[in-house]
C-alpha cells in the first residue's frame, strides 16, 4: 500500500519542530496526509496545518499536552552541538529524554523515533563501512557526543512490546541542505575569514553526508515499520546518502559553487588534531575570563581528518530505506537556497 495511505488519520509530534531537521520532518509529515504537533522552546515557522506547543522538553507536564492523542513522537531536539555546555547537554539530552520517555507512556503514545547521530562510535580514528554493531565510543570526543550516546542508551532500553511501546533510534551522519544552521553557514564563516585554506590529511578521507530528505524519510519509515515483533524494535539504523565522498571534495565543492577558493595547502591530521587540542587547553584556562568558540575544535578536525562513513544495509533490509535524493542532486539543490552567502564574482 502507498505510504501516504497508510498514514491518513495518524496523528504525531515533532519534538524539535522548529529546528532545521524537525521543519523539513514537519514539512514532509504534512505531505503524507499526517496531523502534526509541534513541540519546541522556540516557534521559529507558521503554519495553519500545525499545532504549536511551546515548552522545554526536560518538563514532562509541558510535554503532556503536546502528546495526546498521539501515535508517534519524533524526538530530533538537542542543543547544538557548537554550544559546548556540559550541564546544558546533559540535561537536554539525557534527563530530559527520559522526560520524553515518560511523558510518552503516560500519554499513550506507542511509538518513539529518536533521532540519535553516528557519532556516537566515533572516537577520532578511521570508521569504513561501519554497521550498527560497532561498539559506542568509549572516550567520545566531546560532551555533545557523550549525551547523545546516553541518550540513545535510554531510548533504546525503553523498548516495552508488553506494555505497548515501541522506541528505535536514527542514526544519521553530517545533515546538509536548505536552512541548515551549521554545515554550510560554518564553513562559508570560516572561509570569509581566511581560516579555509588547508586540507587536513591527504584528503582521501571518505565520509557520509546526508541530505536532510533522505534523512527524513529514514525517519518516516522507522515510525511506519516500527510496530510488535519488528526487528526495528528497540535497535538503532544508520541513515546514510549511501555514497561516501572524500571530506575535502565535498567541502570544496559547496565553496567553489559559493564562489569561494577551495583550500589548497595540505597540513598533517595528527599536526592539526595537537593544535586543536593545545587550542581546547588554552580556551579553557582563558574560559573563567573570556568566551571564545574556535572554528577548528578537536571534534571538527577529527570529522575533517578520517574515513567516517556508515553502512545502511540495516535499513534496506529491515525499513525498506533507499535515498530519494542523490548526492549530486542534493549538492546543487543545497547550493541554490543559499545565495545569501553566495560571494559575488570579482
Ligand atoms: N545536523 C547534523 O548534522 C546532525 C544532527 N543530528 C541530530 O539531529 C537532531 C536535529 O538536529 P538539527 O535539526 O541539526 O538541530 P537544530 O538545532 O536545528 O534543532 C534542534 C531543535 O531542538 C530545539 N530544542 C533544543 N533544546 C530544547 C529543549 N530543551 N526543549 C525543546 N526543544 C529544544 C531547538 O529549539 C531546535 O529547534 C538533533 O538531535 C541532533 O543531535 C544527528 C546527526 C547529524
Ligand atoms: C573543518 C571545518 C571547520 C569544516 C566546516 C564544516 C563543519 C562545520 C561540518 C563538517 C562535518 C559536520 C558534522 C557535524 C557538524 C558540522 C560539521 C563539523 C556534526 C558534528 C553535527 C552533529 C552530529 O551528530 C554529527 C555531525 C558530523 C558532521
Amino acid at each position: 500500500m502507498a505510504t501516504h495511505l497508510r498514514s491518513v488519520g495518524k496523528k504525531c509530534t515533532v519534538i524539535g519542530g522548529s529546528g532545521f531537521l524537525g521543519q523539513h520532518m514537519v514539512e514532509q509529515l504534512l505531505e503524507k496526509g499526517y496531523m502534526v504537533n509541534v513541540f519546541d522552546i522556540q516557534k521559529r515557522f507558521e503554519n495553519d496545518r500545525v499545532q504549536f506547543f511551546l515548552g522545554d522538553l526536560c518538563d514532562k507536564e509541558a510535554l503532556l499536552p503536546a502528546l495526546q492523542g498521539v501515535s508517534v513522537a519524533f524526538h530530533c531536539a538537542s542543543p547544538a552541538p557548537s554550544s559546548d555546555n556540559r550541564e546544558l547537554f546533559y540535561k537536554v539530552n539525557f534527563m530530559g529524554t527520559k522526560a520524553v520517555i515518560e511523558a510518552c507512556k503516560e500519554a499513550g503514545v506507542q511509538k518513539l523515533v529518536l533521532t540519535s547521530s553516528a557519532s556516537v562510535v566515533f572516537e577520532g580514528t578511521d570508521i569504513k563501512n561501519g554497521s550498527e554493531d560497532l561498539p559506542y565510543a568509549k572516550n567520545p570526543i566531546d560532551y555533545y557526543t557523550e549525551t547523545k550516546i546516553l541518550q540513545e542508551k535510554e531510548v533504546l532500553s525503553a523498548n516495552d512490546p508488553c506494555n505497548n511501546f515501541f522506541t528505535t533510534a536514527i542514526r544519521p551522519h553530517g545533515i546538509f541542505g536548505p536552512r541548515d544552521p551549521q554545515l554550510v553557514p560554518i564553513l562559508i564563516q570560516a572561509a570569509k575569514s581566511g581560516k579555509m585554506k588547508f586540507i587536513i590529511g591527504d584528503g582521501k578521507n571518505l565520509v557520509d553526508f546526508t541530505y536532510v530528505e533522505n534523512v527524513v524519510h529514514g525517519h518516516i519509515l522507522a515510525a511506519e515499520n516500527l510496530q510488535k515483533d519488528s526487528p526495528l524494535c528497540g535497535k538503532a539504523f544508520h541513515i546514510t546518502n549511501d555514497e561516501p565522498v572524500p571530506f575535502w571534495a565535498f567541502m570544496s565543492r559547496i565553496l567553489t559553487g559559493l564562489n569561494y577558493d577551495p583550500p589548497k595547502y595540505h597540513i598533517p591530521y595528527w599536526l592539526a588534531y595537537y593544535l586543536a587540542l593545545f587550542l581546547s587547553l588554552v580556551l579553557w584556562l582563558l574560559s573563567p575570563l573570556v568566551t571564545i568558540k574556535p572554528t577548528f575544535t578537536l571534534m571538527r578536525v577529527a570529522l575533517a581528518g578520517t574515513f567516517h562513513y556508515y553502512s545502511c544495509e540495516r535499513a534496506k533490509r529491515d525499513m525498506g530505506y533507499k535515498p530519494v535524493v542523490s548526492l549530486d542532486e542534493a549538492i546543487d539543490r543545497t547550493l541554490q537556497s543559499y545565495p545569501h552567502l553566495r560571494q559575488a564574482k570579482a
